[in-house]
């Protein structure tokens, strides 16, 4: 079930060309950077886009040039774990990593403390309109979000193509406080 659909959705995905990518993620991109809640925020974690995900290069240069402290995901595959590292320019120490993502190089003076993180920007494969997750299949995010502090904020991107009335879920999985798409805004129902 789970498998089908994230077939199925990764394929719509990448059949977008670069230019409805490039113009929804900027749409999007503008609609976060003016969030009250991503311009009180000191620490935000986000991911390295791949594979047509919604791009984050623009948003995390703009973050880093408000002063945050910004953060993307080493990936750990044995341990199936995500350790957030602090990137402070798209341009140097960066590589790629697990699943060819580009990741932070490995710098254990650039870890960031779980318990510092303000906001987690989330990729996904699909959401649903409670804002339930699907993803890759690693539970890689999963098991980072249960670890994050009471008060962190979760925010999901993605193209609106990548939301439905329902998803294949599990006990696990996780539901984020906001999905932002290039034409809506999605909180869980109260
Ligand atoms: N940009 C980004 N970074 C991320 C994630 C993500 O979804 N997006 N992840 C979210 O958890 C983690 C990586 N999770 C992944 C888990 C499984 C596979 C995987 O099974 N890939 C298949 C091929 C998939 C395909 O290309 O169709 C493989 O390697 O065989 C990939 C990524 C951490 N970093
Ligand atoms: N919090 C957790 N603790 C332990 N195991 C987990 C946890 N969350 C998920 N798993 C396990 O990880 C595997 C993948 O989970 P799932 O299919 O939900 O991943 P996903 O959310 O789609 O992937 P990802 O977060 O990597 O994008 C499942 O076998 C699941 O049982």
């Amino acid at each position: 079930m789970k498998k089908e659909f994230r077939k199925k959705v990764i394929g719509d995905r990448k059949s977008k060309d670069i230019e409805f990518i490039n113009k929804n993620s900027s749409i999007i991109t503008e609609k976060l950077l003016s969030l009250e809640c991503i311009n009180k925020a000191n620490n935000i974690m986000l991911y390295l886009d791949f594979n047509n995900e919604v791009k984050t290069d623009d948003l995390i240069t703009k973050l880093i040039s408000l002063r945050k402290i910004v953060s993307s995901p080493i990936t750990l595959k044995d341990e199936r774990k995500l350790v957030p590292t602090q990137i402070t320019d798209l341009h140097n120490g960066i590589k790629i990593g697990a699943y060819g993502i580009r990741e932070p190089k490995n710098d254990p003076n650039l870890e960031v403390n779980v318990n510092d993180i303000d906001i987690v920007i989330v990729p996904a494969v699909a959401y649903d309109r409670e804002c339930y997750r699907l993803g890759y299949g690693g539970g890689y995010y999963d098991r980072f979000l249960n670890r994050l502090r009471k008060d962190a904020i979760t925010i999901g991107i993605a193209f609106d193509l990548q939301i439905f009335d329902s998803v294949p879920k599990e006990e696990h999985d996780a539901q984020l406080d906001y999905i932002i798409t290039e034409t809506q805004i999605l909180t869980p129902r109260k």
